[in-house]
């Protein structure tokens, strides 16, 4: 099977800390397609990522992650939905309208985390979707997300 590229690496002019490729300082947040309406993610966190004590992730590194995973989920859904490649013709972008973390358990800062994205509902103005993140094969956390449509000026 041919390697995906990610869904970041398509989204023209992303400068997003989280998740634009050509934001040197950022996360660098990767997202592929695992299934009609279903992302994947994995992210390696770094040392400075931490959370107070040193061995375990901060929670707004989490947020953050989690998400860049969505949106661009969403923003690739919403190129999906009116049958183009991203990146092609007219920019599309959602902005994060509600992101509703629970951590249920801490992740350790030396593992990578896996973030596993469903699209639960969509209309025309907004997608909703629902996101997982473990770390070594225990959730830390879970999210809902609304992604809201704004003009391709935004
Ligand atoms: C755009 C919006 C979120 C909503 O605009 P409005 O004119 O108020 O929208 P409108 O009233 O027309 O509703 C349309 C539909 O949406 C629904 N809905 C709306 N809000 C909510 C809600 N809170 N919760 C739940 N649902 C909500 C509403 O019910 C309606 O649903 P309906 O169709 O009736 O079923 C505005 O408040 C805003 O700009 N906020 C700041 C956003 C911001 O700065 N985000 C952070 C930076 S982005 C980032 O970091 C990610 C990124 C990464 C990489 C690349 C790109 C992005």
């Amino acid at each position: 099977m041919a390697e995906q590229i990610a869904i970041q690496d398509r989204i023209p002019d992303n400068h997003c800390f989280g998740c634009g490729p050509d934001n040197r300082q950022g996360l660098q947040v990767k997202s592929y397609w695992t299934g009609d309406d279903e992302t994947r993610c994995e992210f390696t966190p770094q040392s400075h990522h931490c959370a107070g004590p040193t061995h375990y992730l901060n929670g707004g590194i989490i947020a953050t992650a989690i998400d860049c995973h969505t949106i661009c989920t969403a923003i690739a859904d919403g190129y999906r939905q009116a049958g183009r490649e991203v990146g092609d013709g007219e920019k599309i972008w959602f902005a994060t309208g509600r992101l509703d973390v629970q951590y249920k358990a801490p992740a350790p800062i030396d593992k990578p985390v896996i973030l596993e994205a469903k699209i639960v509902d969509r209309s025309e103005r907004k997608t909703v979707l629902h996101c997982t993140l473990s770390s070594g094969g225990r959730l830390s956390a879970t999210a809902d997300v609304v992604a809201v449509r704004v003009p391709d000026k935004w």
